[in-house]
């Protein structure tokens, strides 16, 4: 599991192993995990341009002290400062005694730029000073950020106003939730971490790695059967939108449960494409309710969430739903709503959701007692309490219409075959996103092709 690990939460561990250290030692590590990456990234270091952009807090001393190990090798270290009044002052003497200067503007030309303008001690857009400086940065330049991309918030992955775009991101004692969150994630280029050995508690939010998505996949025994497999229904499609019914169906054949039950209008569509599904009312082991449903359904959604077994809630099925009634509820329910459709159930703008991911999935699983998978660029999962899971995988391609359908079938034949909410939700997500980047590959992408790539993407889990 990569787990992340809040600001407060770095901090108090620092601050228990800087009791026990003698003083400076902890910037120490950092500084030489840093030196390493980038001399890596050098390949040469004796002679290579390195510029630090160095903020007045404790993240400039780490570049400092990195470019004054660079410099110690034979690399041209340029640190150019945000505030020269306020530099780390040990830093600043350690990297003009290894050779290297200060100078008053960025150079115009470098291999490596050091981001240390600010690391977990940022607060809201970068300032004007700070901004100037990454305007400044040149072209071309490999850019290493130090601890996380300056103008990024630790704990959200937030961005307001301008930020570092680097390379490769250097972390210290821990991954920060802002590091795996976008819009944070994608300013943050490769991320390393570098051991500094903190002690840390229970993580703020973790991202399911492949061994762990392998050990969680539903695989049938010898005693297996189809019911005993599970059976998921699919509440789905209508007059408007039938196609909606068969791509949460093609999702479902492929999750893990032992048979698909399809209820709705679409049942023609369905069957012309997949045969293998069963149509009517019956028994099910966790449903899916939503997709493409269109208005006016509210009756069949109330239906569903009183049977009490694992319910999936998407698109359509998300409107109007009551908060008390889910609570109420015996069985997990599921809700897997994208940005429009969580503002709606958190009577917020669409535009505060995207700015604020981590909080908002959180929200949506406290207000309504459900797992909440908040899809999107970065598709967060969150139960009431515990760490927010953070999916890994995916593409961009998968912004076409009818991917949702997809997921949501997936999942629901995920819950089916026995999986918790939240681990059905991580391992549809991940496995979603692995199909989409191998039916994509570079090229625009049909949400049935997902569904197509979804065996390949199971199998890579063996
Ligand atoms: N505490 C420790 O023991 C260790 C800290 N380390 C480094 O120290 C960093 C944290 O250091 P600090 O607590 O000094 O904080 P930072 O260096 O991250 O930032 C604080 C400084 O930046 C300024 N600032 C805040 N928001 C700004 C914004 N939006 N635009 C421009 N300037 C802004 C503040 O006025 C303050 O002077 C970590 O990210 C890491 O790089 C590492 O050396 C490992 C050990
Ligand atoms: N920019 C993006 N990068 C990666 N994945 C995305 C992006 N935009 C959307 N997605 C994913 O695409 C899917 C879209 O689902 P949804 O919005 O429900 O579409 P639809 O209702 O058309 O099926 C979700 O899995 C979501 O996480
Ligand atoms: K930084």
């Amino acid at each position: 599991m990569r787990t992340a690990y809040s600001v407060e939460t770095v901090r108090a561990a620092e601050r228990e192993l800087i009791a026990r250290l003698p003083e400076g030692a902890l910037m120490q590590r950092a500084a030489a995990g840093l030196a390493a990456v980038c001399a890596g990234l050098l390949r040469k270091v004796y002679g290579a341009r390195v510029v630090l952009l160095v903020g007045p807090g404790d993240n400039g001393g780490d570049a400092l002290y990195a470019g004054a190990r660079l410099a110690r090798r034979g690399a041209g270290v340029t640190a150019v400062a945000m505030d020269p009044e306020r530099i780390h002052g040990g830093g600043l003497r350690a990297l003009l005694a290894a050779g290297g200067r200060l100078a008053d503007g960025v150079p115009a030309r470098a291999d490596l730029v050091l981001d240390g303008l600010v690391g977990i001690g940022g607060r809201g857009g970068l300032r004007p000073a700070a901004a100037a400086l990454v305007e400044r940065i040149p072209a071309g330049a490999v850019v290493v950020a130090v601890d996380l991309p300056s103008g990024v918030d630790a704990d959200t992955g937030e961005v307001a106003g301008a930020a570092v775009r680097a390379d490769v991101t250097v972390t210290f004692g821990a991954y920060k939730p802002g590091l795996l969150i976008d819009p944070g994630a994608s300013r943050a280029g490769v991320v390393r971490l570098v051991d500094i050995g903190l002690s840390l508690p229970e993580p703020e939010a973790e991202a399911l790695q492949d061994a762990e998505v392998a050990a969680l996949l539903p695989v049938p025994t010898a005693s297996s059967d189809k019911y005993r497999r599970g059976v998921v229904g699919v509440v789905a499609g209508s007059s408007q939108y039938p196609g909606a019914a068969v791509l949460a169906v093609s999702g479902a054949l492929r999750g893990g449960a032992g048979a698909v039950r399809y209820v709705g209008p679409a049942a023609d569509a369905v069957l012309a494409r997949y045969p293998e599904t069963l149509i009517g009312r019956g028994r099910v082991q966790a449903w899916v309710v939503g997709p493409g449903l269109g208005s006016g359904r509210a009756a069949e959604v109330a239906e569903v969430l009183a049977d009490p077994v694992p319910v999936l809630v998407d698109a359509d099925g998300l409107r109007g739903l009551d908060p008390e009634v889910l609570r109420g509820r015996p069985a997990p329910t599921l809700l897997t709503p994208h940005a429009g459709e969580a503002a709606a159930l958190l009577g917020a703008s669409r535009q505060e959701v995207e700015a604020a991911r981590l909080t908002s999935v959180r929200a949506l699983a406290v207000k309504y007692g459900a797992v909440a998978l908040l899809k999107g660029s970065t598709t967060l999962v969150a139960a009431a309490g515990g760490p927010v899971r953070v999916n890994p995988t995916g593409t961009p391609w998968l912004a076409t219409a009818g991917s949702g359908d997809v997921l949501s079938g997936l999942t629901g034949s995920l819950l089916a075959a026995g999986l918790d909410a939240l681990d059905a939700a991580s391992v549809g997500a991940y496995l979603h996103g692995l199909a989409a980047r191998r039916a994509a590959s570079g090229a625009p992408l049909l949400a049935q092709h997902i569904a197509d790539s979804l065996p390949e993407a199971w199998r890579q889990h063996p």
